[in-house]
């Protein structure tokens, strides 16, 4: 059996004031089960607030992005050493606003996935299509590629300490989720994929669904045999909403 993970990508979102609503619930309202990791990954400014606050260390504290190098000359990156001493224990790699807004490359997030391993953090690698990608018939190489780039550069083992995240890209921040029956059919590719290079790490390695995840599709989508959790964007706002996925991820 593996262990489940529900992770809230707070994005460029909250205030101290919203932060500690939403903590507070969590806190007094979510019963994580062992077979289930909860981590929330709020923007840099607020991580000491929420490490701060988050004090039963029931949830667990991710970054949105991490540095590629140690301290150093790099005006406005954060390294992991930082993120470690703030708490944290996972860092999103390539997420596709990332890789859009900031023209994040797959050679760039391999080099973030090794400085994450280096320093301690969980890498969670999203991997995701485009609209135009899926109607062309391209999810299945594209999500290859993205993470195939990764274990050419840094070799299979890293991922025995990773999360694999799968947001396809329409669903994402669309209110349009994909089917689990669509979304199961890419986290076996993902997993078969794993499989061609690590039997023991495939059956290990949680992969996650990302896009449109809420209270009302949650149990369908873990319904299936290869999603492992979720990582959630909107609803992670909303603590009944993330209370209730991470309820139906346990
Ligand atoms: O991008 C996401 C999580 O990283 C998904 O966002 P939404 O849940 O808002 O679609």
């Amino acid at each position: 059996m593996r262990t489940s993970v529900v992770i809230g990508n707070w994005k460029m979102n909250g205030d101290r004031v919203a932060n500690i609503k939403l903590l507070d619930r969590l806190e007094k309202e979510l019963s994580v089960q062992n077979n289930c990791a909860v981590v929330v990954c709020p923007p840099f400014p607020f991580l000491s607030q929420v490490a701060g606050w988050l004090l039963s260390q029931k949830i667990n504290i991710g970054a949105q992005n991490v540095s590629a190098h140690n301290y150093g000359a790099h005006t406005g990156e954060v390294c992991g050493q930082m993120l470690t001493e703030l708490g944290c224990s996972y860092v999103l790699l390539g997420h596709s606003e990332r890789r859009a807004d900031n023209y994040e490359s797959d050679t760039e997030i391999a080099a973030k996935f090794a400085a994450a391993i280096e320093t301690g953090l969980t890498p969670v690698l999203c991997v995701g299509e485009t609209l135009d990608q899926k109607n062309a018939g391209l999810t299945q190489s594209v999500v290859t590629g993205q993470i195939t780039s990764v274990i050419e550069q840094l070799g299979i083992s890293v991922f025995n300490k990773a999360i694999i995240a799968y947001e396809p890209v329409w669903a994402i921040g669309t209110g349009e989720t994909a089917t689990p029956e669509q979304a199961q059919a890419v986290h076996l590719a993902i997993r078969t994929l794993i499989r061609s290079y690590d039997n023991i790490l495939a059956d290990k390695i949680a992969i996650l669904y990302g896009g449109s995840v809420k209270a009302s599709n949650a149990k369908a989508l873990f319904s299936q045999i290869d999603i492992d959790g979720a990582l959630v964007g909107g609803a992670a706002l909303d603590a009944d909403q993330f209370i209730s996925i991470c309820n139906a991820a346990a």
